[in-house]
């Protein structure tokens, strides 16, 4: 996918669309994870296979969705996970307010460099920053390599939240971003009479799970 325009507009909200609440959300992890397939996922509810493209740059994507009877505007950057662009994406993490970050279940590389991009979400975002791990392409069981079990384990150790996606079933992809949704709403400003909001007590409750598999 070619999101060589920052500024381009890629469908979502329509006209009158009001970017001055736009809550920002980056989808980082190496190339070839699934952020590209995650978000034609939720936004289209399509999954394409085929060839893999590689995303040059960093483009973004306009969606809103209802959280708890409210409209919560999301502005989504796929960014490329080619080293080759990180300092373009690096720069888009200052302002960002929420970050999906995607390892590949069936690669333990995209699993093990999680750390580095750790270390670079925490250097370069804000420090209040919303961060998810996802575990991806879940469906893929006869070639899964990370168990679930590591991916939860790597999570608690960061204190992040954690689910398995698959971009091509839809599995956990709606619940990724509206459980971002529900914790930025939350922190704009809670309302009196709102209970408190853990997003980590809400992605385990709400979670599916891959139905085997969990081990390797
Ligand atoms: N089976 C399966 N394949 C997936 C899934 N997600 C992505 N893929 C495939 O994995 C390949 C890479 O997906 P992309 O979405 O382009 O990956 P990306 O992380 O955006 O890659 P970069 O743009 O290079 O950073 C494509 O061939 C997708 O069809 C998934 O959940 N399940």
């Amino acid at each position: 996918m070619d999101l060589q325009r920052p500024d381009s507009y890629q469908g979502g909200a329509g006209p009158g669309f009001d970017e001055h609440v736009l809550h920002k959300t980056i989808l980082v992890g190496d190339s070839g994870v699934g952020k590209t397939s995650l978000l034609v996922q939720f936004d289209q509810g399509k999954f394409i296979p085929g060839s893999f493209s590689a995303t040059v740059g960093i483009g973004f994507t306009n969606k809103v969705v209802t959280v708890d009877g409210m409209r919560v505007k999301l502005q989504i950057w796929d960014t490329a996970g080619q080293e080759r662009f990180r300092s373009v994406t690096h720069a888009y993490y200052r302002d960002a307010q929420a970050l999906l970050l995607l390892y590949d279940i069936t690669n333990k590389a995209s699993f093990d460099n999680i750390r580095a991009w750790l270390t670079e979400i925490h250097e370069c975002a804000q420090r209040d920053v919303v961060i998810m791990l996802l575990g991806n392409k879940a469906d893929v069981s006869s070639e899964r390599v990370i168990s679930s079990e590591d991916g939860e384990t790597l999570a608690r150790e960061y204190g992040v939240p954690f689910m398995e996606t698959s971009a091509k079933t839809g599995m956990n992809v709606e619940l990724a971003f509206l459980a971002i949704a529900k914790e930025l709403k939350y922190r704009a400003g809670r309302q009196a009479d709102e209970p408190s909001f853990q997003l980590r007590d809400y992605v385990e409750s709400q979670k599916k799970r891959p139905s085997c598999c969990s081990f390797v």
